[in-house]
């Protein structure tokens, strides 16, 4: 398990995490939302142990996480193209699959073979004669095939193609159901990606603005759909996300639990109650404070 305290990081004056606590647990798909540039890189590159959180906890089964040889044996963080590849570039991709088996000891040759067939990639192409789709093809297979108990996806899926996500996302699944292990995954595919996720963390203003089970927080979005002075009086009082006129009809998204008396009153008054897609929650999430 992974705990995070009071982490605070900073590129030099330009704070990115302020006081984040947050807990990752075994066994959980996670997805890691944000707008662009909020931080999701630096915070998995620190979860990772890439770099050394030098204000405030970052634990790995109760122990730092820096430099500790437990997690980074168990930790494996995978992005489009790492140093890995740079030095492997004039290789061929069965030589990186070769030199992972050596490095990661769960690593399932046959497995990552598997998928470069799956995927359509040639396992004796050059890694510098790659497409780019391919490059993050690679990534994804590495990731799958080392079966770390904690690995980390970080916006893998760019540059491929809709066939491969789709692929990537179902191997991603039976992985978890063969090889239970923790993942964590950042991504700005929201729609395409949420029925992944156990868990959602959206990274906003240097915090989590939601941290909770992906169930929990679908069922917090709800859009109410009616005679829009009906729902204007229905909505008065509940944290309003989103808003939509159309002629006499008025949609109102809003945050939060929706009491008995508020349903028995949209009952009463014809009013339409919708779950939001996690989609359209984090963008009216992330949209309210610009
Ligand atoms: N090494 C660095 N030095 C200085 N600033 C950095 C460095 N790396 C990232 N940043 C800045 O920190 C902020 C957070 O970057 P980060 O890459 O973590 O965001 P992100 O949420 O992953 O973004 P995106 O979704 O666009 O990939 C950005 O403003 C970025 O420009």
């Amino acid at each position: 398990m992974i705990t995070i305290e009071n982490l605070c990081f900073s590129y030099g004056k330009t704070q990115i995490l302020t006081n984040v606590s947050s807990q990752f647990e075994e066994w959980k798909i996670y997805g890691l939302l944000g707008r662009n540039g909020v931080g999701k890189t630096t915070l998995l590159s620190l979860l990772a142990g890439a770099q050394e959180a030098k204000e405030g906890m970052i634990l790995f089964n109760g122990k730092p996480l820096f430099e500790n040889q437990d997690a980074i044996s168990a930790i494996g963080l995978f992005y489009q193209r790492n140093d890995l590849d740079r030095e492997m570039d004039h290789s061929k991709v069965e030589d990186l699959f070769k030199k992972a088996k050596q490095f990661r000891k769960h690593f399932d040759l046959d497995y990552a073979n598997e998928l470069a067939q799956k995927f359509n990639l040639k396992t004796s192409k050059r890694m510098n004669k790659l497409s780019k789709g391919n490059e993050a093809v690679i990534q994804a297979i590495l990731g799958l095939a080392s079966r770390v108990p904690v690995t980390i996806f970080d916006e893998v899926y760019l540059g491929m193609d809709a066939p491969s996500r789709t692929l990537f996302y179902s191997e991603l699944l039976d992985e978890q159901e063969r090889f239970p292990r923790m993942f964590i995954v950042s991504t700005h595919l929201v729609s395409e990606m949420e029925h992944l996720f156990d868990e959602v963390k959206i990274l906003e203003n240097g915090q989590f603005s939601l941290d909770e089970s992906y169930q929990t927080a679908v069922e917090k979005g709800n859009t109410l759909t009616g005679d829009a002075e009906a729902v204007s009086n229905v909505t008065k009082g509940l944290k309003v996300i989103r808003e939509q006129v159309l002629g006499p009809t008025k949609a109102v998204s809003v945050f939060g639990e929706l009491g008995e008396q508020v349903r028995e009153q949209c009952v009463k008054q014809n009013i339409a109650i919708s779950q939001m897609p996690l989609q359209d929650l984090f963008i009216a999430l992330t949209a309210e404070r610009g």
